[in-house]
């Protein structure tokens, strides 16, 4: 079995050995421009069009990553870059849905204990306390309701919060009140005091969190977006704080990162910014399951995670 790997950042070295020691039989390599040896499967990341178009021998190409929105747009660009017919892998959990439930339980409690207010307090040197928070005031709604957003309200709603998700499906999660499609959109955001995006880049979801949407919410809301940056109309919300209906945000992604240090964003003095963290790839977990997915598939199995390129995720 032959198999290709690019990745632009991630330790080369790390992933051929890796993936080596999970498939033995393999023979593992880095795809060089030129290289157009036969290959049975590429795991990939930004892939350049020449590494994947024209292998018709491909039964598997695998996203290093959950959001697969860059490939797929190149492949609009480029439809010829994956061959007909060869399936499209991504990461689904593999450690990330960990990661995304530190980053979002550990903000909004600091935004339920109102730490926020306490620092900018700080800054006053004023001794204040304030009257609580009550959980009843402070649902949260979870905008995409997948392998990420699921965990994430299930986290949250351990916490004894009253959660809600927002899928296209519905979905039976215990302790969770879900709502699904277009048309239960607006029954969603009324009353959600903090919204959390986990949703795919997908041209039904860009600019979804915009000043319409931001409207709805419970005043003094608190907005976390962990998807992708053009989920968010970066001067809505901007406005929206400065109204008051928004009253703090916690952004890890941004339409372009990057974010330019000129972006009146990292001067608002209630957003929080991450350099696109909240969760990252974690090679052991995503080669275990790259190789089990890789071994169904010999197997004649039919393994989860394969994109939809209809819904474009
Ligand atoms: N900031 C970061 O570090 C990271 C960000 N991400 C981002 O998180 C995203 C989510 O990942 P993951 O949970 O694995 O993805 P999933 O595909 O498992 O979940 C996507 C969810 O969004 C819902 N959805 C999709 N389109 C719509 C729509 N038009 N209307 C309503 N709901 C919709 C899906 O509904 P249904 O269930 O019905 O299909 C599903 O519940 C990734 O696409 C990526 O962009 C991922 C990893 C790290
Ligand atoms: O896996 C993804 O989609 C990411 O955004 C990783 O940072």
């Amino acid at each position: 079995m032959e198999i290709i790997f690019h990745h632009p950042t991630f330790d080369t070295q790390t992933w051929l050995e890796g993936m080596q020691q999970q498939l033995p039989g393999a023979n593992v390599r880095q795809w060089h421009p030129g290289d157009n040896q036969p290959a049975d499967y590429a795991l990939v990341w930004h892939p350049p069009v020449e590494m994947l178009s024209g292998r018709q021998t491909l039964k598997g190409v695998f996203a290093l990553g959950a959001g697969v929105d860059s490939i797929l747009s190149k492949l609009q660009a480029h439809p010829d870059m994956l061959p007909n017919g060869v399936p499209l892998f991504r990461l689904e959990d593999t450690g990330m849905a960990l990661q995304m439930q530190e980053y979002a339980v550990s903000q909004v409690l600091h935004w339920f204990r109102r730490f926020d207010d306490y620092q900018a307090l700080k800054q006053q040197a004023k001794w204040q306390p304030l009257e609580d928070y009550r959980r009843e005031d402070f649902t949260i709604g979870v905008l995409g309701a997948g392998v990420l957003g699921g965990k994430v309200a299930e986290s949250l709603a351990a916490w004894g919060f009253p959660v809600r998700c927002w899928s296209r499906s519905k979905k039976d999660y215990p302790g969770i009140t879900s709502f699904a499609g277009d048309e239960q959109l607006s029954d969603f955001l009324s009353g959600t005091r903090v919204l959390i995006n986990l949703l795919p880049n997908t041209p039904q979801t860009v600019g979804i969190i915009n000043s319409r949407l931001l409207n709805q919410l419970a005043d003094e809301a608190f907005v976390m977006n962990l998807a992708r940056g053009v989920h968010l109309v970066e001067s809505d919300l901007l406005a929206a704080l400065e109204s008051g209906k928004v009253k703090g945000a916690m952004l890890d992604v941004f339409a372009q990162e990057p974010l330019p240090s000129n972006s009146p964003l990292w001067k608002h003095p209630r957003i929080a910014i991450t350099p696109h963290l909240a969760a990252v790839t974690r090679p052991q977990e995503a080669m275990e399951y790259i190789a089990k997915t890789i071994r169904q598939i010999e197997n004649g199995e039919n393994p989860g995670g394969q994109v939809s390129l209809h819904h474009g995720y």
